[in-house]
């Protein structure tokens, strides 16, 4: 199979099998998306080159992803934070793993932006050896499966469900883009003192956006005036990320992704709690029976409603 190690050959046939065509696709354990991931770029991950003023952003899908995207490309980036300039925060934070303008790495001048859905254990290793800062935004699972239902309908490159009851099922065996959700953020946190990074909650963001950048311009160790603090907030807010098309992705989803229907949006809600017009109550029982075996004992709070504190 072109493109393909012989290794890996067995492997993505039985995906191939599954799906009639690769939506999915299992390496070392995680399912990357099967159009757009290049298995002689993961093959080669663990040795990519780290440079000390890297920046990642790294998240289980539809946890904030193109949020942070847009946070960090006005915080690096005056002509992005006074809309001067017109690239895409796609280019200005490309995905690592889904090279979709197929950028070399290594000829981007630095400070380079990445983002990631990558698991720890995939992670470079020089990541390991703390180079580099990494951002891990996290939310609450029940709007992350809410979100993810919605965009996997979407997506032409994702597959599609029926029903909650039928993405819920696949969310919660693994069966999606990222893998178990579960996994994902207890792998990233229960090794974070072997990497340098600052987690951040999907919900506080949108409770209190301005904090949230302070936060993250501390961990970044980057200056900004007031007023320049204030336009990244401003450039970050869903009603401004929603029309701005160098922030909202519309143009990428319809025009090289590809979608299903016309009347969907990367940036649907931006919300917290949404979960709750979308789940049954046995849903929300069962989801919450399987989260508090999962995850008693982590420390992390979640918050699972807009009026929470
Ligand atoms: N500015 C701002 N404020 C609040 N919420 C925001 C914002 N930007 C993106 N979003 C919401 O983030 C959800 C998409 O997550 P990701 O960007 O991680 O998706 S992806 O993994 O990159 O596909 C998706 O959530 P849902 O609206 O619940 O579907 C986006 O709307």
């Amino acid at each position: 199979m072109k493109g393909y190690p012989d290794s890996q050959v067995i492997l993505i046939q039985v995906i191939i099998m599954d799906n009639t065509d690769v939506k999915l696709l299992k390496y070392k354990g995680y399912y990357f998306e099967g159009s757009s991931a290049d298995v002689d770029f993961l093959e080669h991950l663990d040795d990519f080159e780290i440079r000390d003023d890297d920046v990642f952003i790294i998240t289980y899908p539809k946890s904030g992803t193109i949020w942070t995207q847009q946070i960090l490309s006005s915080i690096y980036f005056e002509g992005h934070r006074n809309r001067a300039e017109t690239v895409e925060t796609i280019d200005r934070v490309p995905f690592l793993e889904y090279n979709m303008h197929k950028m070399d790495y290594l000829k981007r001048p630095s400070p380079r932006l990445f983002s990631s859905h990558i698991p720890y254990y995939l992670a470079p290793k020089d990541l390991k050896n703390k180079k580099a800062k990494i951002i891990y935004i996290y939310r609450n699972p029940k709007d992350v499966l809410t979100s993810y239902f919605h965009f996997s309908n979407y997506l032409v490159t994702l597959e599609a469900s029926d029903n909650m009851e039928q993405f819920m099922e696949r969310f919660l065996e693994g069966k999606v883009v990222g893998s178990l959700w579960f996994d994902h953020v207890r792998g990233w946190y229960e090794h974070r003192h072997d990497f340098n990074i600052l987690f951040m909650m999907y919900e506080e963001m949108n409770k209190d956006l301005r904090s949230s950048v302070l936060k993250i311009k501390h961990f970044l160790e980057k200056e900004l005036s007031e007023e320049d603090l204030d336009a990244v907030v401003n450039q970050a807010t869903f009603q401004n990320m929603k029309y701005n098309p160098q922030a909202n992705y519309d143009g990428i989803l319809k025009h090289e992704i590809g979608t299903r229907t016309n009347d969907g949006h990367f940036l649907r809600k931006g919300t917290i709690g949404d979960w709750k017009h979308h789940l049954t109550v046995d849903q929300n029982e069962r989801f919450d029976r399987i989260f508090h075996r999962k995850m008693k004992d982590f420390p992390l709070k979640f918050i699972w409603d807009t009026n929470e504190e």
